[in-house]
């Protein structure tokens, strides 16, 4: 295992991935700090997706190192038990329970956490009730507690799906475009929304809407081609003269 491994919340190093022969994930090299937010943008088919899948353990990359806290080969896990590391990934399309209250669809979500054992025979406990209140308040959702889930609007839903994630205590927390289809106002709710949640778990956000990822303020890594084209501050990526010419070229 590498050094430079070593105190870092993910480190990628030289990561491939091809599908029948088309290189999707091409020396792909990318290192988390704990506690950081990073924000990942590319255009269509830069790897972005295939890159979550690796570090989910959903797809296995030919070859390279994928380790979680300097120590974890993600390579020799599967799904349920990088989920279990603490590593929560957010989907594009919400899946909350629609028949149930919001404070519900949280209960369930700390519920999953224990395992299905643990549920049958367990009363939700003070301790538990108080995480609930405070997921409510941090995803902004206390005044709907008592709402049916399906009557919340597209981006409350995406609002409760991170607080259900949250309610399992990720450490890293991988969240694939999630203002999609969202008002400029839910837009950057979620970006303020992120933010807090950054101030606790590790954040990492791919996503194509340049407002939003201005308004995460954080570290910014372009993909293209299966690798990392540029880094650093919003700026300077879109300053970039690589950058700019594989978004004008698309
Ligand atoms: N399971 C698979 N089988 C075959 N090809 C795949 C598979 N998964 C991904 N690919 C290909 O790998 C490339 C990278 O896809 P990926 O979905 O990771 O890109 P992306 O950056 O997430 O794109 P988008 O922004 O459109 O979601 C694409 O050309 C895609 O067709």
């Amino acid at each position: 295992m590498k050094e430079i491994a070593e105190g870092s919340l993910l480190y990628l190093d030289n990561v491939h991935r091809a599908f029948d022969g088309f290189k999707a994930i091409n020396g792909l090299s990318l290192v988390l700090a704990p506690g950081e937010m990073r924000a990942i943008i590319g255009p269509n088919g830069a790897g972005k997706t295939t890159m979550m899948d690796i570090i989910t353990g959903k797809t296995k990359p030919d070859t390279g190192d994928v380790i979680f806290e300097g120590k974890v080969d993600l390579t020799r896990h599967d799904e349920a038990e990088i989920a279990n590391m603490g590593i929560g990934r957010k989907f594009q399309k919400p899946t909350v329970f629609e028949s149930h209250t919001v404070a519900d669809n949280l209960e369930l979500a700390l519920r999953a956490r224990r395992g299905p054992f643990a549920t049958l025979l367990h009363q939700t406990t003070k301790a538990e009730f108080d995480r609930i209140d405070e997921i409510l308040e941090t995803i902004r959702l206390t005044a709907r507690r008592d709402w049916l889930a399906a009557n919340l609007s597209h981006g409350q839903k995406q609002w409760l799906e991170i607080g259900m994630l949250l309610a399992q205590e990720p450490r890293l927390l991988l969240v694939d475009e999630p203002v999609a289809g969202m008002t400029d106002d839910e837009t950057a709710e979620t970006a303020a929304l992120l933010r807090r949640i950054a101030k606790t778990q590790s954040v990492v956000v791919v996503e194509h809407d340049m407002t939003f990822v201005r308004e995460l303020g954080v570290k910014v890594t372009v993909l293209h081609e299966g690798s990392v084209l540029a880094e650093g501050s919003l700026d300077a990526v879109s300053s970039n003269p690589k950058v700019i010419e594989v978004y004008l070229g698309r």
